[in-house]
């Protein structure tokens, strides 16, 4: 059933564990997104970013929304990293559940007033809103302290940011970055900054970032004629903890985009005669369906619906 942010994250909040918040660009991603919630009865988040909305507009929306609708799991469809006011309004009139104003490169009080704006529009529809505080990148472990904390969300700001926007969720920078390449090795995460943030903050958190890059799909993506760096994500183990310290909602769209095209490029190399695209798309959706699965295994939300 298609519900709102809130009714998902809430519950995830106070149950201790993450819920998958999955980009997509077309029905097959959605597909493996959804049918893998219902299989493992997980809630999940469905999110389109605003380049998603240029790709496939309200087609793709709607898409979304009658899978959604059907499903037999808790949905919800999230606009990614809504950059004003007029764009989050657009989305909640296509028929989005949830939506981000993600004004975070502005100064705090620019960032509490552009936020505050879309969340009493919002609320004034009942669709519930996420916003961010501070700079999201990959902090190297040995960066100095003042440094860290000119990016990192800081727990006092938090707490002054959710009384004054009355935002639903909260996404806070603690080390993650978004791509495939989110640092050397393993990315440094600020456990104990996430700890502090969700004592002082009630309300859901959100990782940003939270691709794991995981070395087998990056092995088969190399194998497959595909050129990629010494890419990185985030570690089981970290994004674990994290939701244990107040994490909820958790942001995965690079591994999608690896798993989809590992998918394509094996057909494609291995059956260079290969043109019917249902045995095109069709592996690539089974490879996207399995990082799903590894992912609500991860964040704990298998069973929680
Ligand atoms: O934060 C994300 C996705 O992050 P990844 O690049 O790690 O998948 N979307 O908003
Ligand atoms: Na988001
Ligand atoms: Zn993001």
């Amino acid at each position: 059933m298609l519900v709102t942010g809130n009714d998902i994250l809430v519950p995830a909040r106070a149950g201790k564990y993450g819920v998958g918040a999955f980009n997509t660009n077309n029905m097959e991603i959605t597909q493996a997104i959804i049918h893998t919630a219902e299989k493992l009865r997980s809630p999940v988040i469905v999110q389109m970013s605003e380049g998603a909305i240029k790709y496939g507009g309200q087609d793709l929306a709607n898409i979304v929304i009658d899978i959604a609708t059907r499903a037999t799991v808790p949905v919800a469809l999230h606009l990614d990293h809504g950059s004003s006011y007029e764009n989050a309004l657009k989305a909640i009139k296509m028929g989005f559940t949830s939506v981000m104003i993600d004004a975070s490169h502005h100064s705090f009080e620019e960032n509490v007033r552009e936020t505050r704006r879309v969340v009493e529009a919002a609320h004034a529809m009942g669709i519930s809103v996420e916003s961010e505080l501070g700079r999201l990148g990959g902090i190297e472990e040995h960066v100095v302290v003042d440094e860290k904390d000119a990016f990192l969300t800081d727990p006092g700001e938090a707490v002054q940011f959710v009384e004054e926007t009355g935002t639903d969720y909260l996404a806070i920078a603690i080390g993650t970055s978004h791509g495939a390449y989110k640092g050397k090795g393993r990315p440094y995460i600020d456990q104990a900054r996430i700890e502090r943030i969700g004592e002082l903050v009630s309300i859901p958190l959100v990782a940003h970032g939270s691709s794991g890059v995981p070395a087998e799909i990056v092995g088969r993506f190399r194998d497959s004629g595909g050129e990629i760096g010494d890419a990185a994500g985030i570690a089981d183990e970290d994004l674990r903890l994290a939701c244990q310290h107040g994490i909820a909602k958790v942001n995965v769209d690079t591994d999608l985009r690896l798993a989809m095209t590992v998918g394509v490029r094996e057909v494609l190399t291995k059956n260079p005669k290969e043109f019917d695209p249902r045995k095109v798309f069709g592996p690539a959706r089974e490879v996207m369906a399995g990082i799903v699965e590894h992912k609500m295994g991860v964040l704990g939300s298998v069973g929680k619906a």
